[in-house]
């Protein structure tokens, strides 16, 4: 039979959406033109080399297949390292400004409703030192706002040296600043908050801890730095970007800062930005300098500025009117049902929420909370899927389901609520050790694969009563979770080991933290001060 369907992670355009992204495309391209840029295409197919030093999403990956040589092939899933690898391989004369429109391609989960196709439009200005190039990307993303997006764009600056300031500064080793750096970034916040705990003698310390929020307006920053003190580089830095600030707010633009979160490339060197509208949980333009990149190619150091605009994000708001029919302007929390509900109500209503509405739900899903909260009710593993996709602002979902998928949104506070343990179990007799393929019966494969590491199992996946899987014959143990004891005790299971413990967290979408920062901040640190009360 004849394949109809279209493969999870693609879409066809038609009519007014298609037209649209025509419409935007060739806005983009003309724009260049105008300015005199040089239009560059490169093929869809790249040997998968070019791509090295490339960061790819979390969970994505490239589509890679075998060439005519042994060399692996992929389809680009970026169109900066192509013209890197371009430009390393001809004598064209640079300086130079180029444009390009094209498409990128990256895998993702199936069925988590990522988009794995996206169009870029964008320039790379190769071999520009000063910060004219950077003003210009400032210049055209103007003109973007202004002409397709009613001026409702935000745009942030950051700074790819600033983590690095800081670090210096602090004396960290490699592995204690990747540490550091990957719980800054992700917002892990308990693990970032453990980590600098270490640090509270240092004079640094007060900025560490305001560390995680410095992102937002002028005046949110400012108003965080008030009794600071920056390491002399990173202070020189953020005044920098202050100044910049300053000068993008004079013509007009809205403008963000934001020193706390990673640089969407690791090949970016200087000032990074990026923009976003309100309401739309995708960023429509990102860049950055990055004078390092072309020397990867061929040894030859050469400063560059480039940004792309995502076509699909810019058509999409454009067709849905400026501001997302999705939010409302309030709050948005997807709670998980059961437990972990029971015991976040409580919490919530101490920092002055009133609850009734959630107590007295009956079936309703979407259940208003006063005027400024909509809490959504789901199963855990879709609470991440509804945060992923930008649809709610925050989760409250406990860390097995987080451990278990490739979470891309930012763990911000351990409510240190649902405690209880992930444990290898089985019956007496067991011998974990027995030089044989295990059967293992689990919900979490993911967390059980991670456990065993390089020790081959076979994993059976049960969606619940996971005891029985042993008893019955079907597993030689289980990895699940414990809280109690009664259910292994009641069942004549035994723990063989401990794994990791298990609390509910909440999460936040990385852009719905920008967005919605203050009321944000200001439900964590309620919520943070009534945990510290019990
Ligand atoms: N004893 C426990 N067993 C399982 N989960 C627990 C326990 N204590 C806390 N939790 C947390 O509760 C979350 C939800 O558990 P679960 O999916 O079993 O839902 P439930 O509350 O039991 O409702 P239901 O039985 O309808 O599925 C888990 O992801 C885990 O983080
Ligand atoms: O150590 P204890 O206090 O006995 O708690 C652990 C049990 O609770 C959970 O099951 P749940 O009641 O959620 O049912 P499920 O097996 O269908 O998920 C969990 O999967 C264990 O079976």
């Amino acid at each position: 039979m004849v394949q109809k369907q279209l493969p999870t992670g693609f879409r066809d355009d038609i009519g007014a959406v298609a037209e649209r992204k025509d419409d935007v495309s060739q806005y983009l391209l003309s724009l260049c033109r105008n300015r005199q840029y040089t239009k560059i295409s490169t093929p869809l197919v790249e040997y998968k080399d070019v791509f090295n030093g490339y960061t790819l999403g979390r969970g994505q990956h490239m589509y890679e297949f075998f060439g005519s040589s042994d060399a692996s092939v992929v389809i680009r899933p970026d169109l900066t390292m192509p013209i890197g690898r371009f430009l390393a391989t001809t004598n064209i004369e640079l300086p130079r400004k180029f444009y390009y429109l094209g498409d990128v391609l990256m895998k993702n989960k199936q069925h988590r409703g990522d988009i794995n196709q996206v169009t870029q439009g964008g320039i790379e200005m190769v071999g520009y030192e000063g910060i004219e190039a950077e003003l210009e990307c400032f210049n055209i993303i103007k003109e973007v706002n202004e002409s397709q997006l009613n001026n409702t764009l935000l745009l942030e600056i950051g700074d790819a040296r600033f983590s690095r300031a800081i670090t210096d500064a602090l004396g960290l080793t490699d592995g204690e600043r990747t540490d550091l750096l990957d719980a800054l970034f992700t917002k892990y916040l308990p693990r970032y908050n453990e980590l600098i705990s270490e640090f509270k003698n240092n004079a640094l310390y007060p900025f560490l801890t305001i560390w995680p929020r410095l992102f937002g307006t002028v005046n949110d920053i400012k108003n965080e730095l008030t009794q600071v003190i920056l390491p002399a580089g990173a202070q020189r830095i953020l005044d920098s970007l202050m100044d910049l600030a300053g000068q993008i707010e004079a013509t007009g633009q809205q403008v963000r800062i934001d020193v706390s979160t990673e640089p969407l490339q690791s090949y970016y060197t200087g000032l990074t930005f990026r923009g976003y509208v309100d309401g739309v949980s995708q960023y429509i333009v990102s860049g950055g300098r990055y004078d390092g990149l072309l020397s990867g190619f061929d040894g030859t150091p050469m400063p560059s500025v480039g940004m792309a605009f995502n076509i699909d994000v810019l058509t999409a708001v454009f067709v849905q009117g400026e501001s997302n029919t999705k939010d409302n302007g309030k709050l948005r929390i997807a709670l998980t049902k059961g437990r972990v509900e029971k015991d976040f109500i409580p919490l919530l209503e101490s920092c002055g929420v009133d609850c009734e509405p959630l107590r007295n739900k009956a079936r309703k899903l979407i259940i208003p909370l006063g005027d400024s909260i909509e809490v959504i009710l789901a199963k855990g593993p879709d609470v991440t899927t509804y945060l992923n996709n930008g649809v709610v602002d925050l989760g409250i979902v406990g860390s097995d389901v987080l451990d278990e998928q490739d979470n891309t949104s930012y763990e911000m506070l351990d409510l240190k609520t649902g405690q209880c343990q992930f444990i290898l179990a089985s019956l007496e007799g067991y011998d974990p050790k027995e030089g044989r393929r295990h059967r293992i019966g689990t919900k979490y494969p993911t967390v059980t694969k991670q456990y065993f590491g390089s020790q081959d199992v076979e994993i059976i996946k049960i969606e619940g009563s996971v005891e029985l899987a042993p008893l019955v014959g079907l597993a030689d143990a289980i990895v699940d979770i414990t809280e109690t004891g009664t259910t292994l005790r009641e069942n004549n299971l035994k723990i063989y080991d401990w794994l990791q413990p298990i609390s509910t967290r909440l999460v936040a979408n990385p852009l719905a933290l920008k967005q919605k920062r203050n009321t944000i901040f200001a439900l964590i640190d309620q919520l943070q001060a009534a945990i510290d009360k019990k």
